[in-house]
């Protein structure tokens, strides 16, 4: 089936950008990346799609205003410091998102919340009421209080796994990561040039995850394993994934027209 066929019921979004995409590389804050994403999603809010973004970069954010150029060792800090950042993300994209008319709100998970049978029904509640309201939820986890015990695991582990689960909850149609790379790769593409992209996945195989290989970036914590494990999620809640490069967000655009951009994850061949 054609790429234009497989996506054309897709009307609820899920949009994942990972801290690469936000952050430059000299650890500014890529206002020209976030700008063109608050465009593009209220152009596709504002075409009939309902909109929902999953945004990394709180601690990315974070390091920048305090001038930090790794991340701190101890949780204190990093949660500290996604306080700080999560805050001043949002500050800028309410700012962006408004000045396209479009009103945008901020939920921010922890994984017991959405394990748990009525605060899951709750947040299933809480999407379905800004949806309807044309509003663009813009989804984190909430870093500053979420923790990593063996008896109270609260983390989702990354914001990879994070929009896969908000996919399922928000039963999204699709779910499209924006990654620093433009797609999955037999073999990772910055240390092997004659990498090929895979253009349509049905099905994850083990060799698939012996060719997804760590991050590419110092300030998120995803890399390709976790892309994979999030595409695994979609697949077996017979959704649908796109990994696309979040370069220019405005490739949604081409993307949704049907255009072979990126991996496609979906279980119709
Ligand atoms: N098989 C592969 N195909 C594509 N990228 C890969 C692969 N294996 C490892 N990578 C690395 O994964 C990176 C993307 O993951 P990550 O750094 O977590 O991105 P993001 O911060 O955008 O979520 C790529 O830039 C690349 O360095
Ligand atoms: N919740 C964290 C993001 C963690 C994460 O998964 O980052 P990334 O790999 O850049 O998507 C933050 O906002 O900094």
């Amino acid at each position: 089936m054609e790429r234009k066929e497989l996506l054309k019921n897709s009307k609820r979004l899920v949009i994942k950008v990972g801290t690469s995409s936000l952050v430059l590389p000299n650890s500014e804050i890529n206002l020209r990346a976030i700008d063109q994403l608050a465009f593009t999603l209220s152009s596709l809010r504002q075409a009939g799609y309902e909109v929902i973004l999953v945004s990394s970069g709180a601690i990315g954010v974070g390091m920048k205003l305090l001038g930090l150029d790794k991340r701190p060792e101890t949780i204190a800090k990093q949660q500290a410091i996604a306080a700080i950042g999560q805050a001043e993300l949002i500050k800028i994209y309410t700012q962006r998102f408004a000045s396209y008319h479009q009103q945008s709100a901020q939920v921010l998970l922890t994984r017991d919340v959405t394990d748990f049978p009525t605060s899951r029904q709750n947040v299933i509640n809480t999407f379905e009421e800004l949806l309807t309201m044309g509003v663009i939820p813009i989804v984190n986890e909430n870093d500053s209080v979420s923790v990593d015990e063996l008896d109270h695991l609260t983390k989702f582990g990354d914001n990879d796994q994070l929009s896969a689960i908000v996919s399922n909850l928000a039963q999204a149609d699709l779910l499209l990561m924006l990654s620093d790379i433009d797609g999955f790769y037999n073999d990772n593409p910055h240390t092997n040039p004659e990498a090929t992209l895979y253009s349509h996945i049905t099905e994850i195989t083990t060799t698939m995850e012996k060719a997804a290989g760590d991050k590419g970036s110092v300030f998120g914590t995803g890399g390709m394993m976790s892309k994979l494990k999030a595409a695994k999620r979609v697949l077996d809640s017979q959704s649908q994934m796109i990994l696309a490069s979040g370069k220019d967000p405005a490739i949604l655009f081409d993307i949704l027209e049907g255009k072979e951009i990126g991996t496609l994850f979906s279980n119709e061949c």
